[in-house]
């Protein structure tokens, strides 16, 4: 069966880095991307702090503006935490939801991930819904097992192809340098894909993202693999240029 045409995302996760001065590298990859548009599209989810500035230096571009939590609930008494309503009214797109560094930082589990999920979808927001094993979990062998558990207890029942994004991460390549060999991202995201449209009416149209040390000198690699429609992309995403250059796997 043919696989339906999928719009590929490159999302750069800043996480816990960038000053006001960043703000330089989005203004810059605007100018790139308006000189050299990628058959992609692009977000950038810098941290809460930078958003509003980020919104205003994107609009009318290619850019989409992304954050990287929300909390389950519309409001409330939650010190320090921030609502999916609030990054919809700032003009926020996409959200993060369920990063490995949050499920270990923060304890969260698949229950709470899908209740924000969740919240990001009545917000009107895109839910970048991650998942990804441990290293002991692959060298165990229980991988693909783990992945599917993550996706049933994680992705809400009412995710679809607007309002859900899949990016699977390995833990053990996020930030190491290491990426798993392309045989093994291929059979990781042909299962994410099975179980997608197993569950989902358009599932076979849900972008899978891969992420974990995605560069510009592997992007190609990574990204003409079958089932990967783009990447989340973190450390290389901080400097415009790395990023730019990691579009190129989509510019012809
Ligand atoms: O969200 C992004 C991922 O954690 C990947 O990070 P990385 O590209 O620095 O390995």
């Amino acid at each position: 069966m043919s696989q339906p045409a999928i719009r590929p995302l490159v999302a750069g996760n800043w996480k816990m880095f960038g000053l006001r001065s960043a703000l330089a590298q989005i203004e810059r990859l605007r100018a790139l991307l308006a000189a050299n548009p990628p058959g992609a599209d692009c977000a950038i989810c810098p941290p809460f702090t930078l958003i509003d500035a980020a919104i205003k230096i994107t609009a009318g571009s290619a850019i989409a503006i992304g954050a990287q939590d929300c909390h389950s609930a519309d409001e409330g008494a939650h010190t320090g935490d921030i609502a999916a309503p609030m990054l919809a009214d700032l003009g926020v797109r996409h959200v993060i939801i369920g990063h490995s560094e949050r499920r270990t930082d923060h304890g969260e589990g698949d229950s709470l991930v899908m209740a924000k999920a969740c919240a990001a979808h009545k917000a009107g927001l895109s839910a970048i819904i991650c998942v990804g094993e441990t290293l002991a979990q692959r060298d165990a062998g229980a991988a693909l097992d783990i992945v599917i558990k993550q996706l049933e207890g994680s992705v809400p029942a009412k995710a679809n192809a607007a309002n859900s994004i899949i990016a699977y991460e390995p833990v053990w390549a996020i930030g190491t340098g290491r990426t798993p060999q392309t045989d093994d991202i291929a059979q990781m995201h042909q299962a994410i894909r099975s179980y997608l449209t197993n569950r989902f009416e358009d599932g076979g149209s849900m972008r899978i993202l891969y992420g974990g040390s995605v560069k510009p000198k592997n992007a190609g690699e990574l990204m003409s693999v079958a089932h990967v429609n783009g990447a989340l992309v973190g450390g290389a995403s901080l400097d415009s240029g790395d990023f730019n250059a990691i579009l190129d796997a989509y510019r012809r």
